[in-house]
């Protein structure tokens, strides 16, 4: 039976197949708003149209409906959904855990999971938004801060002014710049630098012995080198690592 596990975010849907160790194999991330870009990548994973077991987490009620949709049509009867952290077995300290995200509580799941118990950690998701996840030395999720990615930090600079371009932040530039463009790539990507470094220091304070520290999400590979951290890891596929854990625990 093909075991799928997907993390649908507010920029990107990030499938990926779970093989028999319980890994999560050929991930790969496809548009939001592109049904045909799903089809074509299923039809692909299933040519046979052999049964299929989905678990998916999702921070997008209306994308979520359209991929709902897509299963029903490809006749995939089994699905279980994961729409916020109360769907999640991560232990936490939310006030509301039906209202916080399933993919930041599942990303600290998968983190956890990678560390021997006793050690508090922080996790920094990339995404559309940046979240700074706080875990205390017993594996209890705190909570943690939600702040403006990088894309998106870019394209409300565009959008919410007559002059400024759009610009996609690639790699680190240098931190001033003598005309707009460059200006505005220092600003944007050393300022998103700066939040999350503020925050992971501001949430280390208390944490004893010094936490570990796992990045993830789309923006990783280009934010994680600028930070030094002891023994930090960038796991692309955290979110997908927790919902197989989650959802297809070896037995
Ligand atoms: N091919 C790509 N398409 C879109 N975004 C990309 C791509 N490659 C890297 N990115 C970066 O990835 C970020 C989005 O990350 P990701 O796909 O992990 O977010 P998401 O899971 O959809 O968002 P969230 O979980 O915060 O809702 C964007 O800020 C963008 O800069
Ligand atoms: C913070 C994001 C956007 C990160 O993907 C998502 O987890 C979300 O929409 N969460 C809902 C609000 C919350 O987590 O408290």
């Amino acid at each position: 039976m093909l075991r799928i596990v997907a993390d649908l975010g507010n920029s990107r849907l990030k499938w990926g197949r779970v093989d028999r160790t319980g890994k999560v194999v050929e991930s790969l991330a496809l548009p939001n708003d592109n049904p045909e870009a799903w089809a074509v990548t299923w039809s692909r994973w299933n040519p046979d149209q052999v049964a299929s077991r989905w678990a998916i987490t999702t921070v997008n009620p209306p994308v979520a409906e359209q991929l709902a949709t897509f299963l029903a049509d490809r006749n995939v009867g089994e699905v279980t959904w994961y729409r916020s952290a109360a769907d999640v077995p991560t232990k936490h300290q939310l006030e509301a855990p039906e209202t916080a995200g399933a993919d930041r509580a599942l990303a600290v799941g998968a983190a956890v999971a990678m560390h021997p118990p006793g050690r508090p950690g922080l996790i920094v998701s990339c995404g559309t938004a940046i979240t700074v996840e706080r875990v205390s030395a017993d594996g209890i999720w705190q909570g943690g801060a939600i702040a403006p990615g990088l894309a998106l930090s870019s394209r409300a600079l565009h959008l919410l002014t007559a002059q400024l371009p759009l610009i996609i932040p690639c790699e680190a530039p240098p931190p001033w710049g003598r005309s707009t463009r460059p200006a505005l790539e220092a600003g944007l990507f050393w300022g998103v630098v700066g939040a999350i470094r503020e925050l992971l220091t501001r949430q280390a304070v208390g944490l004893s012995p010094s936490p570990w520290l796992v990045w993830t999400g789309g923006d990783a590979s280009i934010l994680a080198s600028t930070i030094e951290w002891d023994g930090a890891v960038v796991v692309p596929d955290l979110v997908l690592d927790g919902l197989a854990q989650v959802a297809f625990p070896l037995i």
